[in-house]
């Protein structure tokens, strides 16, 4: 694995100042790397997330990046849209912000189209496209936008097979080029697929972490695929 990308250690943080929601989150992101995020309901992926991401006001810890020109791009569970603008014009924006070329854009944004069969509509407004169909526009944007980490919020859900198959080819092809991903998932048997490592959270802190071998050692289970390996580990904590 390549050079590290992110260190995220927040000592706590929540969503006001004197109710600690998750504590103890501490690890790193390395090029190259896809890292699943891991737990039940509840326990502080997204806080999580929103703490790396900036948007959440009460975090005590510290977010690096290693330097200072990285970017990550960020593909939520509920796709956000700008109401007045038809998808075309959500390429230009996104370009736009990213400093990119028309050159660029263009050479980006029409394979990423005709991959997820959004080419048809691009003059249409995304607030009246199908989940998917909105979900696939937001990946393409984080596509176009080519960052060092993406970090994504249960991207399984509403995705056709396809898409989804897409999606992670798309996202290996980025790692091969040195991109990490942090990827919050209830896929277990997708994420074990997947993923080069994973962090197991449970009630708002990391109850294991490290590649499927390591939660075997942690839950002491031999074998075990990662949802017994979790099932074990979340009975003990
Ligand atoms: N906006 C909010 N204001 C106050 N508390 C919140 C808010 N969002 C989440 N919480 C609380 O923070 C805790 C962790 O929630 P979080 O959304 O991080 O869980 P999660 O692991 O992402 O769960 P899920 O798998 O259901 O998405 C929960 O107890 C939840 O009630």
């Amino acid at each position: 694995m390549g050079m590290k990308i992110l260190n995220v250690s927040i000592d706590e943080a929540g969503y006001s100042q004197d109710e600690v929601v998750i504590h103890g989150i501490n690890f790193d992101i390395k090029e190259g790397e896809l890292i699943g995020l891991i737990g039940p309901n509840g326990a502080g992926k997204s806080t999580t997330i929103k703490s790396i991401l900036g948007t959440l006001e009460n975090v005590v810890g510290t977010i690096q990046f290693q330097d200072q020109s990285m970017r990550y791009a960020y593909i939520p569970e509920q796709p956000v849209f700008y109401e007045e603008l038809t998808l075309w014009e959500h390429i230009q924006f996104t370009a736009s912000i990213c400093e990119l070329t028309e050159q660029e854009m263009t050479e980006r944004a029409k394979p990423l189209l005709e991959i997820f069969r959004l080419d048809d509509v691009i003059h249409q407004l995304p607030s009246t496209f199908s989940k998917g169909m909105q979900q696939k526009l937001m990946i393409i944007l984080a596509f176009l936008t080519k960052p060092n980490l993406y970090i994504i919020d249960e991207p399984f859900v509403g995705l056709d097979p396809k898409a989804m198959n897409d999606f992670l080819r798309l996202l290996n092809e980025e790692r091969e080029q040195g991109a990490a991903v942090l990827m919050s998932t209830h896929m277990l048997d997708t994420a074990e697929r997947i993923c080069d490592r994973f962090l197991l959270i449970m009630k708002g802190s990391i109850i294991a972490q490290g590649t499927l071998a390591d939660i075997r050692n942690a839950a002491q289970v031999q074998d075990a695929n990662l949802f017994d390996s979790f099932e074990a580990l979340m009975e003990r904590t």
